[in-house]
């Protein structure tokens, strides 16, 4: 049994990681496979760890059936199924551990910081204080190992198919180069050993013609090959990255909120890595292969001794090969990591500059930088070392082997069993035969690198994708009303971020969520938009559940105005219809006038023209809301949600916003979310969230006969309502 686990454990990258990676080898030992990255993220993993309670919703959502219970020793003993033990070593370090069994009177341990150990009954019982422990059993919604690997293989297939017309011509021209290839060797032969001996200059001249015409057609077909080989990796890469990228933007939200950009970036970038390999096997490798192969049948059909001689190198070479093949992949794959770290600081930096010049932090920020990059540089030479030790010591084999051939040789010769054109021509097919045993060492590496990419690119297209886009849904016409019963909700691992929440919005009131900083109001507006699933309770449109609703059809008709607008690429107008770009100018124009837009986007430099965004003029905050405003209301949402959508609004263009409101309020769901009680105010009915609930709800003048933060801020600074 224990051999058996021993090839299941999973180490843990650094200490927060103990609880994924227990979580990682019981998958292996159910025969299924989850990156830990994944794992971390539905396990709500932070820098400090994993909660026993993240672990638990991880392995439901993974297809395991997880019961958590306070145990005793004595239960352990007679478990079915593996368990997460939570334990705290050296009396102060929170550890996770998996428990595979007890015999002859030991516990069988998987410590992901250390390896498979035993643990007697008096170990265990110094290290296992809590006495909590997690029960895992597979279910049938778990993925199986072969089944994962069959689905990403398709999809690598599904990307290449497009190309095996073009291949299988790539590969027939390689095979008639090799060919051509082998007829210099023979025709040097054949010059040393017939045609010069017979003085015969006819023959010369023919055979001179004939090989000209072979090494010009050799020539010509490298050149087509090589020109077919650069068309599809065009047109590989491009396919790639369409299907990598498409893919991603369909993944849910909480698959974007733990992932760092430049990480993102740089898997993209890794993955031409893979169309690289695709090339360079066909490309250089096949070649070498077919040279290599009718050299060596050459070879025999010269001398079967020197065959065999030739032959007696190859074991020497795949010795080398299994001796550097992990160091290799190990490297490689650290390369990539540290590349992608790397880049995500770069985006972190670059974006966060602003605090960093105010913080006079330059200085701070570049030595971090310099650390990070030192780390990958020191990763790159480590594995250029490995490659370049690897490199050497199959060059030597090569020298020994070309050496003892031509000795070998050369004996034949004196002994003449062999003609000099004979001789000449075994040096020089022998010559191609262990160049082309190196390309396919390489290539071999150059496949692992590849594959390691291709891994990275895959887990994020394995994702589940939020929705199936391609899906046809019933449009959403006219909404009468949203009600939230008994919500609750919390991040993976984490407490209970809003619970028994309930909340109505009705056409004719303009409805307010109050509350104080972190209280969770921006994630419920992030619920009623279907980027997160609630644990409990239920929200209805119409009465009718919205999971039983196509989340593009919700979304289709929500409005949102979120605490930051992002501000692309592109014009003041490119921002505020994103992407629709047959939009008729007369609708543009009325949709400006109606709301009254005009007056504040006229001002800009070259009005709806003004390109914002990254080379663009840097607008203020308050601006940024009125794009953001504008953006939400141009698609004619049937629900308003508007996130301190107002907060950085001088008290004139605040007005400006409210009064917006309050002539959409009759035709509009209108979701007001602040922190700020004197907006709140001017709303029809306030629902206050405190302690992750809704304490209190009712207009402004209701809530303010009865002590609550809103009534206070009133009394404390003695101030009236003005109802307007
Ligand atoms: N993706 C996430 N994963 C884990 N925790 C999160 C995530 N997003 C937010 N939180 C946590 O949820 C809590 C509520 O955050 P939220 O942004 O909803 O508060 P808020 O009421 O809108 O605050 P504010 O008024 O300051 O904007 C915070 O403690 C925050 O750290």
């Amino acid at each position: 049994m224990i051999s058996q686990i021993r090839i299941k454990h999973v180490k843990q990258r650094d200490q927060s990681d103990c609880g994924v990676a227990c979580l990682a080898t019981i998958l292996r030992y159910f025969d299924s496979e989850i990156s830990l990255e994944r794992l971390r993220e539905i396990s709500g993993t932070t820098k400090e760890g994993t909660t026993l309670l993240g672990l638990f919703q991880a392995a439901n959502e993974i297809g395991l059936k997880a019961d958590g219970f306070q145990g005793r020793l004595k239960d352990l003993k007679s478990l079915k199924n593996p368990a997460i033990l939570h334990v705290i070593i050296n009396q102060e370090l929170q550890h996770y551990i998996c428990l595979f069994g007890y015999r002859n009177g030991k516990f069988l341990i998987s410590d992901p910081a250390e390896k498979i150990k035993y643990l007697t009954e008096q170990d265990l019982t110094e290290i296992w204080k809590s006495k909590a422990l997690l029960l895992l059993k597979p279910t049938n919604k778990l993925k199986r190992s072969k089944e994962q690997k069959s689905k990403k293989k398709n999809w690598l297939l599904s990307l290449v198919k497009e190309d095996y017309g073009i291949l299988g011509i790539a590969t027939f021209l390689g095979i008639i180069i090799s060919v051509l290839g082998i007829s210099t060797a023979i025709f040097s032969q054949r010059l040393i050993d017939d045609i010069l001996p017979s003085q015969d200059s006819e023959r010369l001249i023919l055979g001179l013609t004939l090989l000209t015409t072979l090494l010009l057609a050799k020539s010509g077909v490298l050149y087509l090959r090589t020109l077919i080989i650069l068309r599809q990796s065009k047109d590989f890469n491009n396919r790639i990255i369409k299907k990598f990228y498409s893919a991603l933007l369909y993944l849910p939200k909480r698959f974007f909120d733990t992932r760092k950009t430049g990480e993102l970036i740089a898997r993209m970038n890794d993955t031409n890595r893979i169309q690289r390999t695709i090339s360079f096997v066909l490309g250089d490798t096949l070649i070498q292969l077919l040279l290599g192969l009718t050299s060596i049948v050459f070879v025999f059909t010269y001398s079967w001794e020197i065959g065999v001689l030739l032959l007696s190198f190859i074991p020497i070479y795949l010795f080398v090969i299994w001796k550097f093949i992990n160091p290799i992949t190990a490297g490689q794959r650290e390369v990539m990591q540290s590349y992608a770290l790397n880049e995500s600081n770069y985006v972190d930096t670059i974006q966060g500059i602003e605090v960093i010049k105010n913080q006079t932090k330059e200085s701070v920020f570049s030595k971090i930088t310099e650390s990070i990059y030192g780390r990958f540089q020191n990763k790159v030479y480590h594995l250029g070392y490995i490659g370049l030790k690897y490199g050497i010591i199959t060059q030597v084999v090569g020298v020994l082997a070309m050496t003892s051939i031509l000795a070998f040789a050369s004996f034949l010769v004196l002994r003449n069993k062999l003609q000099i054109g004979e001789l000449v021509a075994l040096t020089s097919m022998a010559g191609g035969i262990f160049p082309a045993i190196e390309g396919m060492t390489n290539a071999h590496i150059q496949i692992r690198e590849a594959k390691i990419a291709f891994d990275r690119m895959y887990e994020f297209t394995s994702i589940e994708p939020e929705f199936n886009p391609t899906i046809t849904f019933q449009e959403i016409k006219e909404v009468q009303s949203l009600t939230v019963e008994n919500l609750s909700f919390r991040f993976p691992g984490r407490k209970q971020l809003l619970k028994e929440f309930n909340l109505e919005l009705r056409k004719g009131k303009t409805v307010c969520l109050l509350g104080e900083s972190g209280g969770g109001k921006s994630t419920f507006i992030q619920i009623l938009q279907k980027f997160y699933t609630q644990e409990g309770g239920c929200i209805k449109l119409d009465n009718q559940e919205y999971s039983e609703i196509n989340t593009t059809a919700i979304r289709s008709k929500i409005g949102v105005v979120p605490q930051e607008i992002k501000i692309f690429n592109g014009s003041l107008l490119d921002n505020i219809l994103l992407g629709v770009s047959d939009a008729e100018p007369k609708k543009i124009e009325a949709f400006m006038l109606k709301y009254g837009f005009d007056e504040y986007f006229n001002q800009f430099p070259q009005s709806y023209g003004t390109i914002l965004g990254e080379e663009g003029v840097n607008i203020s905050g308050g601006q940024k809301q009125l794009v953001g405003l504008a953006r939400a209301l141009w698609s004619n949402p049937e629900i308003l949600l508007l996130d301190e959508a107002t907060s950085a609004l001088d008290r004139k263009t605040e007005q400006f916003v409210l009064t917006i409101l309050k002539k959409l309020k009759e035709s509009k769901l209108i979701l007001l979310v602040t922190h700020r009680i004197t907006t709140a105010a001017k709303s029809d009915k306030i629902y206050i969230l405190e302690n992750n609930t809704i304490s209190q709800s009712g207009s402004p003048s209701e809530l303010l006969k009865n002590g609550n933060f809103f009534s206070d801020f009133y009394r404390e600074n003695n101030l009236k309502l003005i109802i307007n």
